[in-house]
């Protein structure tokens, strides 16, 4: 049996404004998000078995939560292929860390198997069968850096500067939806449009939420901020600040305290997989 791998990239949404709520409950959103060269990786083999099994699932996670199987029902369901496949993923991004990492895994379980069971799913449909899955998978599937409004779901392509990003990991897990319902969370920030970004008033609506709940998240804001204009991503966990060059975020992450873990990466023009989609 022959296994391919497939990288899953992070992102970083460079700032997030709540901007109202739909009668659903899901809020809207304005956003930007980054891809960047650090993620996960998920070797993939197919077979005739007509089986999705995936070989070494998250503790914790059982089969009808686990993104990257249900990625492979859901498409095996849209096109009624007959295929099979094995999957193994190679876990570095943290859970609950506002990196977009299971929705990453998910959108790379789609493109790829797209591409080895031959299914021919365009980029906008795969899109659409992501967004079933959760609001930020549509993203990876664009595979660009993106302006994003709605949910996470309409998408202007953006062009940002090559950036490095250090990104801090606080020992601590934050589940989405609990941020998304705080009663204090603010969600009326004034609409933008794409082209005041970036400006010094973008800020991540979620993240005051997320430091009362979450102190230590504050603590990896105040050290970064040390360096850089630090920010969380997403729902958090975990914060960011940008720089020029290659040297200066090695220099931060050199200086990291033992108590705080870390890493470097460089933005993505472009998500690896791009070109397996037209
Ligand atoms: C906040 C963001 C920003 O990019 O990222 P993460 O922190 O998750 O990485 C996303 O909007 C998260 O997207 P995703 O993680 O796919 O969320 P989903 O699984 O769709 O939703 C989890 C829960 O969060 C709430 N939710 C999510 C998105 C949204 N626009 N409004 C919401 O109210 C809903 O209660 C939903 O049940
Ligand atoms: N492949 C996967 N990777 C990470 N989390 C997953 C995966 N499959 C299911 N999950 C569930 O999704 C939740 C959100 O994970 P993740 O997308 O990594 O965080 P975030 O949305 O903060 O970026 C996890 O807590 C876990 O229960």
């Amino acid at each position: 049996m022959t296994y391919h791998a497939f990288p899953a990239p992070a992102k970083l949404n460079l700032f997030l404004h709540v901007i109202g709520r739909r009668s659903d409950g899901y809020h809207l959103l304005q956003t930007v998000f980054r891809l960047i060269d650090h993620g996960d990786t998920l070797h993939i083999a197919i077979d005739h078995s007509g089986e999705i099994v995936h070989e070494n699932p998250l503790p914790g996670v059982p089969a009808e939560q686990d993104l990257i199987i249900r990625a492979a029902r859901l498409l095996k369901q849209a096109s009624g292929s007959r295929l099979g496949c094995r999957l193994r993923l190679d876990k570095r991004l943290p859970m609950g860390g506002g990196l977009g990492g299971g929705s990453s895994d998910a959108a790379t379980t789609l493109m790829a198997l797209n591409h080895l069971w031959g299914t021919r799913f365009s980029r906008e449909q795969l899109q659409a069968l992501g967004l079933q899955l959760g609001a930020d998978v549509p993203v990876f599937i664009f595979g660009r850096d993106a302006f994003a409004e709605g949910v996470g779901e309409t998408l202007q392509p953006i062009r940002l500067p090559n950036q490095w990003y250090v990104v801090l990991i606080p020992p601590v897990s934050v589940p989405t939806a609990e941020i998304f319902s705080d009663p204090c969370l603010t969600r009326n920030s004034e609409p933008i449009i794409m082209a005041a970004f970036p400006n010094e008033q973008m800020h991540n609506d979620l993240q005051a939420v997320a430091v009362r709940k979450y102190p230590i998240i504050a603590d990896h804001l105040a050290w970064l901020s040390q360096y850089g204009n630090a920010m969380m991503t997403g729902s958090g966990a975990c914060v960011f600040a940008a720089f020029d060059t290659q040297v200066e975020a090695e220099r931060v992450i050199t200086a990291l305290p033992a108590t705080m873990q870390g890493f470097s990466a460089q933005s993505m023009m472009q998500h690896p997989l791009f070109d397996l989609l037209d």
